[in-house]
């Protein structure tokens, strides 16, 4: 007879696998369940999808699993860590960050200066304008290899207002990995863009995936078959089904759900 395998080991196994869970999260707003018992887990190294038709959920799902919102009930384990009431700068510092909005970069600073506060502050030592250029010098090397992961190491003398869309998104996720994310959350990171923009977008996000974790919410279907290993499917605040791009899209509950709804 095989000896019983004690609770433990089993939940320090389903750790190694996932660095980020969501367990039984539920947010509700004045009565309203916007997010109900909602059971997530992002396997180490996969980049994981969160969809759903309009009002499914998937920004409150997001924002509790990036801290911008606490939960009603549930908890958030990373790495097998409870992070349920840990602040987001602590959460950070473990190694969950959420991409900067385009609105957090500085529109009048240069592309490398903006990176380059981005890097002061993932060091602690925070952003000061009236810091010698020499003082700062040591962070440009640094910044300039981020500016090249993401492909606009040549615009880094312009000011970032001046940036196409496209650019600003890639500017964004250079900010991001300069905070040394182990998972990194995208919210809706091809919102908005032309089709021009949306392929390099999609390729920028799979380079960078390598060696970590990412969860992003995405409207853009062709974008998360493209890139998703594995898809969440939330319809009225619960998960409606969960697997492949293949599965999910071949399961009716979910051609319906987006059918009956208005997304595209
Ligand atoms: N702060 C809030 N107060 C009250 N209701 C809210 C709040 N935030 C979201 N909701 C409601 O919760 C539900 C889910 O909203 P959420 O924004 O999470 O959905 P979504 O899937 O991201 O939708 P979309 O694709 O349209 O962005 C919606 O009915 C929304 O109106």
């Amino acid at each position: 007879m095989e000896a019983a395998v004690p609770a433990g080991a089993v939940a320090s196994a389903i750790d190694q696998d996932y660095a980020l869970v969501g367990e039984g999260l539920t947010k509700v707003f004045g009565g309203f369940a916007a997010v109900k018992d909602v059971n997530l887990a992002v396997r180490r190294g996969s980049i994981h999808a969160l969809i759903g038709p309009n009002g499914a959920g998937k920004t409150t799902c997001f924002n509790l699993l990036t801290k911008t919102l606490s939960p009603t009930k549930g908890r958030i384990l990373l790495n097998g860590v409870d992070i349920s009431r840990l602040r987001t700068a602590e959460v950070a510092r473990r190694g969950l960050v959420r991409s900067f909005q385009i609105s957090a970069i500085f529109p009048n600073l240069t592309v490398l200066e903006n990176v380059r506060v981005a890097l002061q502050a993932s060091y602690g030592t925070g952003y000061h304008f009236w810091r010698s250029l020499r003082a700062v010098a040591p962070l440009n090397r640094r910044a300039e290899e981020l500016l090249e992961q993401v492909g606009i190491v040549e615009s880094r003398g312009t000011t970032a207002a001046e940036l196409s869309y496209g650019k600003k998104r890639a500017l964004e996720i250079a900010t991001t990995l300069a905070l040394e994310p182990e998972v990194m959350l995208l919210d809706e990171p091809t919102a908005g863009m032309g089709h021009e923009d949306v392929e390099p977008i999609t390729e920028l996000i799979r380079k960078v995936a390598v060696g970590r974790t990412v969860l992003l919410v995405e409207h853009n279907l062709s974008v998360v078959s493209n890139l998703c290993d594995r898809i969440t499917v939330l319809q009225h605040g619960e998960v409606l089904a969960e697997g492949t791009y293949e599965q999910v899209s071949n399961d009716e509950r979910v051609v319906e759900a987006y059918m009956g709804g208005v997304d595209e």
